[in-house]
């Protein structure tokens, strides 16, 4: 196996992405993730651009990594100064990093129109000031910046601008994608070209605007690059950079490289979700690799051949890189989809149950009336449990009044709720206010309820979503309302759906409920 160094830009080109930003903290703890997860480099930041990342490389300094190497990343020299009096790369050498890598220009189009100086001007700039680095720096790396177009476009001044960061030394220049429009196929031949005339050891850079980021740094890697430069989750500017949550996992699985360990891989999943937590922004479901939908089986025949064999429509095994199987439930669902969550949910049903059968027709005319149960595990529980007589009435409803009132065109309705429900023969009634009309009834409700079940205390609304169902009536059309809720220790998601949002709210609040007293009810049974 052979070694391929891991470069991590989440930091830098992550940043550049549009609404993503870290403080100088968040970018401390991912990179200490990023070093635990077997990552060589981490490119920090671009000290001469801004206080923060002048802040990064300073605490960074008093923090004890495993292995990881710290990168300070800016730009070849400005073209009127030499480089000891040239800011950037003042600020490069006071950053301490461990190693610096610089970008300039391959392309002759952006020499003309970006730098406006003359071809060897450029030429000297990206000499002097990688020579300036070498010679202060532990590791000095050259980010050859629109390689691929820059080639395509002027082969011979392309190869020139590379051969003049070797002769100044670098220990790794990198070809990169700037603008990510180059083609898998375009790999190859450019890299065979390179290698006629460039014996440094090469990287990779690419960006996704063509989606082919992934592909084209595998593609490198195949023609011998040794260092893959990636962010995680794929952020960075425009359509972001080469994903590294895909990359590691391509390597290792499935090219065999040497770059992290087994153990590391298995936290791939854990190392993207804490970079979205920490981006506060939410995971992308339909993620290769470590999304939620990933290893998410829906079709019938999908959900009978897995159960059979995971590797029917499985192209690794989900625990490699921390994430699992997970089967869905909906009109698209067959026996096996049943029987996968009875026994999820530690539920009693044979497939030859007429029960089974009685369940799926249920989802289906359901699914049918605009309920979704796939994001609604918890109503789909309830459900078989109802079909199964093994669920309980923790109360029930005698009525609720729900009042919206606005008192002045200027000012906030009020919203207020009353409900009656009983409880084992005790009556309750009780009235709450709320933001809104369905929040004021979730308060009434948890108020009237929370007197005989106290824990339903623990329980916070995380997400409240509604849809108009497409049944082009306009505001008599139905609604589906979805909520997640959540516990210490889990979530649940429930639905209702009705032409009535306040009654399809209900429906899911009560599911809400009911889901979070069964299973209090199932962990006292098993204690
Ligand atoms: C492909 C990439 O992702 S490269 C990284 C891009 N990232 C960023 O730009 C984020 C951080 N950038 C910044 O904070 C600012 O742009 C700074 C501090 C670096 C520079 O700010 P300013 O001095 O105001 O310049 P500005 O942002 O307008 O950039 C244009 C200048 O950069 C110069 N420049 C661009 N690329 C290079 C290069 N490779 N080498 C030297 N100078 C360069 C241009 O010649 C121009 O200088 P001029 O105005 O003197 O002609
Ligand atoms: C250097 C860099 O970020 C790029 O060329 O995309």
């Amino acid at each position: 196996m052979s070694l391929v160094k891991l470069y991590d830009t989440t930091l830098r080109d992550g940043t550049q992405g549009e609404d993503i930003s870290f403080l100088v903290e968040d970018k401390v703890r991912i990179a200490h993730m990023l070093d635990e997860s077997g990552i060589h480099y981490i490119e920090g930041g671009w000290p001469g651009s801004n206080p923060k990342d002048i802040a990064f490389f300073k605490d960074i300094k008093k923090e004890k990594l495993h292995q990881a190497k710290i990168a300070a990343f800016g730009s070849t020299r400005r073209a009127k100064v030499t480089p000891d009096k040239d800011q950037n790369i003042r600020t490069l050498v006071q950053s301490e990093a461990d190693a610096v890598t610089i970008f300039g220009k391959t392309w002759d189009f952006h020499v003309h129109e970006a730098l406006r100086i003359s071809l060897e001007e450029n030429l000297e700039l990206i000499y002097d000031s990688l020579e300036y680095l070498k010679a202060r720096m532990p590791e000095t790396f050259y980010d050859a910046e629109h390689f691929f177009d820059g080639y395509k476009a002027n082969p011979e001044y392309a190869l020139k601008t590379l051969q003049a960061a070797q002769q100044a030394g670098v220990d790794c220049i990198i070809l990169c994608d700037t603008n990510g429009g180059t083609m898998p196929y375009e790999f190859p031949k450019i890299i065979a070209e390179v290698k006629k005339v460039i014996t440094t050891p090469l990287g990779i850079h690419t960006h996704n605007d063509g989606d082919c980021a992934v592909a084209n740094s595998i593609m490198a890697v195949e023609q011998g690059i040794v260092q893959v430069q990636g962010t995680i989750n794929g952020f960075g500017e425009r359509c972001g950079n080469a994903n590294l949550c895909s990359i590691l996992p391509a390597l290792k699985l499935k090219m065999e490289k040497e770059c992290i360990s087994d153990e590391q891989l298995r936290h791939l999943r854990e190392l993207s979700r804490f970079v979205y937590e920490l981006a506060n922004l939410a995971p992308n479901k339909h993620q290769p690799y470590v999304g939620n939908s990933a290893f998410a089986h829906k079709g019938g025949v999908h959900v009978s051949a897995i159960q059979r064999h995971p590797e029917t429509y499985e192209h690794i095994r989900p625990e490699l890189v921390g994430n699992n199987t997970r089967v869905l439930v909906s009109d698209l669902s067959g026996r096996s989809n049943i029987l996968a969550k009875a026994s999820e949910f530690n539920l009693n049903l044979d497939s030859k149950d007429p029960v089974t059968l009685e369940i799926l027709d249920n989802i289906k005319d359901m699914e049918n009336r605009g309920y979704q149960f796939e994001g609604a595990e918890a109503s789909f529980e309830l459900l078989m449990r109802r079909a199964l007589g093994t669920h309980r009435k923790f109360f029930s409803l005698s009525g609720f009044r729900v009042i919206d009132e606005k008192r002045h065109e200027e000012g906030q309705p009020i919203s207020e709720a009353t409900i009656m429900v009983k409880v084992g023969g005790k009556v309750e009634h009780t009235a709450a206010e709320g933001t809104g009309p369905v929040n004021a009834l979730d308060n009434a409700l948890r108020k009237a309820l929370e007197k005989f079940y106290p824990r339903l205390k623990e329980v916070k609304l995380h997400d409240y979503k509604v849809r108009v169902l497409p049944a082009g009536q306009g505001t008599a059309s139905s609604i589906r309302v979805l909520i997640e809720s959540g516990d210490k220790e889990s979530r649940w998601g429930t639905v209702g759906v009705s032409s009535n949002v306040i009654e399809a709210s209900y429906q899911a609040l009560v599911d809400s409920i009911e889901y979070k007293l069964h299973k209090e009810e199932d962990a006292a049974a098993k204690k």
